[in-house]
Order: C-alpha cells, then structure tokens, then sequence
C-alpha cells in the first residue's frame, strides 16, 4: 500500500472532488461515516461517546461522527475547543447540521472548562489532523494534556492531535496518545517511524474513496508490504521440481558459546523453502549442528572456536549469509573478507558481520552490489553514525543503498527496507513477542533461502520480513508473546506460507 506525505494527500483530495465528483462536504461525510462505522462495530451503543473537534477540517470530521453515531442511537456528545470562532467551512457547515439534529457541540474556551466524562466514556480526538502547522501550545496543549490524563479508550480521528505526519516530533511537543488511530485511506509515514508511532496506538486505514487513479499514478518512495504486494510475486512450488531447483544455500555461522545463532539461521533457511544448505562452521559447532539439523551439510573450518580464512571453496552457491554469532575474531575479519571476495552475486549480511565492516570499511568495496543487510538500529549506528531523528535516518540509508548498491533491511517492529532506488517498503507483520533472543538469526535464515531460491534481492527483502513477521504472529497467537521463542517463528514459518499460497495449498 502507497505511503503519501500530506501535499499529496491534500493533492488526491482535490483530484477527487474535480474528478468523481464528490464536494468536499461529501468526502467529509464519507470520511466521517467510515469512522462512525468502525466505532459501532466494535463499542456497544450503550457505551457514551465524547468527541473533542478542533476547529479545522479535523474537527468537522469528529462534528459528523458526533451526529452519525446518535443517529444510530449512541449517546454522542460533541465540545468544539477554540479561542476564536474561526471555522473551516466544512467543519462550520457540520456544526449546523448538528445544531440541526439536536444539539450542538459545547464550547471549550479554557481549560477549566473541559468536562467530566460518563463512566466507561469512550473519547474520540478530533482536534487536529493532518493540517498541524506547529507544536501545541495554550488552551489546544492544555486540553491535550487533559486528555492524556484520562483512563478512557482514545480513538484519534485520522492522526493523533498534536502529531507531525511527515516530520519528526518537535522537542517537547505534547501529541494526543490514542488507543487506536483511524487514518484515512493511507497510512502516515509517522505511524511507521519509531519515535512518533507509538503515540498512534493501533492503526487501522479506512478507505474514503479517493480516486484510484490518482493513487496507482502517483509515485511515491514510500509503501507498506501486505499480503497482496507478496502475492505479486510468491512463486509456488513447481510439480516437476528437484531440490536443486530451490537452490544451494551456504551460510558462515557460530563461534564458541554462539552456535545456537547458527542453527537458528540455518533451520529458518531450509523451513523457507532452500534446496540445499551448506553451513560454514568452527569445530566446536559440528556435532550439535549435525544432531539438530541433519537435513544440513556441514563445512568445519580448522579451528574450534571461530571462522578462519579457509581453502578455496568453488562450490556454485545461488546464496550466502554470513554473520549470525560469528564474533569479530580477527582470523573471522579475514574469512569474511574472503567470503566476500569468492561471492559472484548478492549475499545476506548481518549480526558480527555489519560489526565488522563497521570496523572495517575497507571491506566494503568486496561486498557484490544487490546485497542485502540487515542491521538493527544499534547496528545501523555502528555502521554509519548515530541521527538527529527518524527522517535523518531515512535520509541516511537513501545515500548508503545508493553508494554501495544495497538493500538496507532497518529491523524495528516496522523493519524498513531501502532500496538503491531510494524506495522504502515498511513491513507491517510481526509483533513485540519477536523482540527475543535470535529472532533476527531467523530472519537472516529466511533471508539466505529465499536468494538461494532466486528471489530478486528486492523480493527477498519484502518476503522475508513479510514472513518473517507473519511466522511470529501465528506463534504469539498459539503461545503468547511472552512465551514465544525464536525457534518457534521458525516452526510457524509453515502456516505463514500456506496463506501466503492460499487455500488451494491446503488440499
Ligand atoms: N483526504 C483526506 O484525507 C480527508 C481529510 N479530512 C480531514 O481533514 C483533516 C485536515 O484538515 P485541515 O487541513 O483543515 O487541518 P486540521 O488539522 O483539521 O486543522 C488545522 C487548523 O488548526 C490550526 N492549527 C494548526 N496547528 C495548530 C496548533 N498547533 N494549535 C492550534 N491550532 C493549530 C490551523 O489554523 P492556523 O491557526 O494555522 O491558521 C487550522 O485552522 C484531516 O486530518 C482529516 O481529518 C476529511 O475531512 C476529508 C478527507
Ligand atoms: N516489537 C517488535 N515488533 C515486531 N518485530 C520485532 C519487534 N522486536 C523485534 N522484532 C523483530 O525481531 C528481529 C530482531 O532482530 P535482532 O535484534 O537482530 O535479534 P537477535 O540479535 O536476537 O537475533 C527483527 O527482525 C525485528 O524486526
Ligand atoms: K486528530
């Protein structure tokens, strides 16, 4: 799904009304019903609905919910927060058709004026939406900070009032903290970036009907990935196939005390579909690598402990990861440059290997461009230098993919791959039960076998951590978050791709 920054979204508005056409009050009303919807699929009517409006467009929308969910026999309340009576047409045009229908909204002038709510009230934020032009201060912060205050469920209309969609969160800025936010039609790049996202709770994106062709002509560097855009190109098993078909995998894995991050790495890469696997190991991984995993082949360096530069290995691998648990020895600084010399196409790197190139830079240059590298944030600051924010750090990575053609994967619970193109795809599976020891050793083993199976680099990225993070849903579902362990993404890597497949799959 398109990500567009507000211009845009403003610009789609528009096309919209010359094009369908629809008047702006329509689309408010749209909007707005699509709102009232949501809340009455999931709250009771007996549960009362305060609306807090701002005076803009924003505010005009939370004036039409106010009236749609009485309609369908809510108790819904409106208080319209203004120094000044200045209001948006559309928002003054919802004001009178709420007058119209009963009662008007109450006016908040100062914030000794803001209400008691009913027991169990639930509190929707239309206050300010996408036309945020700078950090809250006086009577809007005010009521803000009282909203904040409150024990009750906060659905924000939109975006979170007080919230930057497309530029970082202004120091000490206040920003409603919504339960759950309803954006229109698109998601925001805010609710993508870690520093601004949790503010907006649950997002869910509710289509207004703005026009398709405005949305399918319209370029924009950045999307979400979702079940339809892996669909796109999810490639099913041939009948007439061998294993060879899927690829030969190699991955260098393991030191002493870290050999479980390989066997993590290289059970994800044969449960996502590799042909044959390969695993570079020490010594001292042989015989736990071969009793765990014995669909593996094993290749043992010389020493016990870590990867050593070893013989010339001429072996046609369609894919190599390297790193999980390998430490920075520097015998293992040489033999990942020599891995990296001796790949002819993209590899996988992570963990000790993007801590030692880090170290490294010299290294760089032996990296094969359509790489793929997955650091997390602490990572990504090793490997170049810490940010002022999110965007500077979206920024960073445009300049790191185009300089060294490569695909940055940046883990978080939206991980964000960037392409040498300058596109950025956030992922929107996975959740918090995957911030566990070896979740990322998983992924690299996801990684490596969809290369080796001759995914695009491109497609890798976007399949795996699609996967990846569907995989973990289905085990927090099955055993919690908080009792889910990396091995088990791997053993829910099977019901990930039998929906990706669909049901004929399945019998
Ligand atoms: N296509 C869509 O997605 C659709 C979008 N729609 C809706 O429109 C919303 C955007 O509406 P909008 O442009 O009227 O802006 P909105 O945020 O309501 O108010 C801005 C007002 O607040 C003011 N103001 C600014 N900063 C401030 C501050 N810190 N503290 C105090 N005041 C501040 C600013 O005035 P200023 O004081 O700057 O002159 C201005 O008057 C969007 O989020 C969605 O809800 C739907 O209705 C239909 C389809
Ligand atoms: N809160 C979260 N929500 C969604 N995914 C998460 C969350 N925390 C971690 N993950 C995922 O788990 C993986 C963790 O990777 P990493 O930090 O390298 O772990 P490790 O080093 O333990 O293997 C990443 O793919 C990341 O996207
Ligand atoms: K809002």
């Amino acid at each position: 799904m398109k990500v567009f920054t507000t211009p845009l979204i403003r610009d789609a508005d528009a096309y919209t009304i010359r094009h369908l056409p629809i008047s702006s009050t329509d689309l408010m009303e749209k909007a707005a019903t699509a709102c009232a919807h949501w809340i009455c699929s999931r709250f009771p009517a007996t549960v009362p609905v305060c609306v807090f409006c701002g005076t803009g467009n924003n505010g005009g929308d939370g004036l039409a919910v106010t009236r749609l969910l009485r309609a369908r026999g809510y108790t819904a309340q409106a208080w319209l927060v203004t120094s000044a009576d200045r209001l948006s047409p559309d928002c003054a045009i919802n004001r009178e058709r709420l007058e119209q229908a009963g009662e008007g909204p109450v006016m908040i002038r100062s914030a000794t004026e803001f209400p008691l709510l009913p027991a169990g009230a639930l509190v929707v934020d239309a206050l300010l939406g996408t036309g945020l032009t700078r950090p809250l201060s006086g009577l809007m912060r005010d009521i803000v900070l009282r909203i904040n205050d409150l024990h009750n469920p906060v659905i924000s209309v939109d975006i979170p009032s007080g919230m930057y969609a497309d530029q970082p969160p202004a120091k000490d800025g206040i920003t409603v903290r919504a339960t759950h936010t309803l954006s229109f039609m698109f998601y925001k790049l805010a609710f993508l970036l870690p520093a601004s996202a949790p503010a907006a709770g649950k997002v869910t994106v509710l289509p207004i009907g703005l026009h398709p062709d405005y949305i399918a002509e319209t370029p924009t560097p950045y999307q979400t990935i979702d079940a339809r855009l892996i669909r796109r190109f999810y490639k099913k098993r041939a009948a007439f196939s061998h294993k060879g078909t899927y690829g030969h995998a190699l991955l260098a894995a393991g030191s002493f005390g870290k050999m479980g991050a390989a066997l993590l790495s290289a059970r994800a890469c044969l449960c996502s579909g590799a042909g044959l696997l390969s695993c570079r190991i020490p010594r001292c991984g042989y015989i736990p690598l071969q009793t765990a995993l014995p669909e593996a082949m094993c290749l043992c360096d010389e020493e016990e402990t870590h990867l050593v530069p070893g013989e010339r290995d001429d072996t046609p691998y369609q894919s190599i990861g390297i790193g999980p648990g390998i430490g920075q020895h520097p015998d293992t600084v040489r033999a990942l440059e020599q891995l990296l010399q001796g790949a002819g196409s993209p590899v996988v790197l992570d963990a000790d290997a993007l801590n030692i190139l880090a170290r490294h830079p010299e290294l760089w240059k032996h990296v094969p461009a359509g790489s793929l590298l997955t650091p997390h944030p602490k990572e990504f600051e090793r490997l170049f230098g810490p940010d002022a924010d999110d965007f500077a750090r979206l920024e960073k990575m445009r300049k790191a993919c185009a300089e060294h053609s490569v695909y940055i994967i940046l883990k978080g619970h939206h991980s964000c791959t960037c392409t040498p193109e300058g596109n950025f795809f956030f992922n929107t599976s996975g959740n918090a039960g995957m911030a566990t020891a070896g979740s990322g050793d998983t992924l690299t083993g996801i990684l490596t076998g969809l290369l080796a199976q001759r995914y695009t680099p491109l497609e890798t990225a976007l399949l795996g951590t699609y996967i990846h993070g569907r995989a973990g849903d289905h085990a927090a579902a099955a055993l919690s978050p908080e009792s889910m362990l990396a091995s088990d993404i791997i053993d829910h890597l099977g019901a990930a791709f039998l929906e990706i497949a669909g049901t004929d799959m399945q019998h």
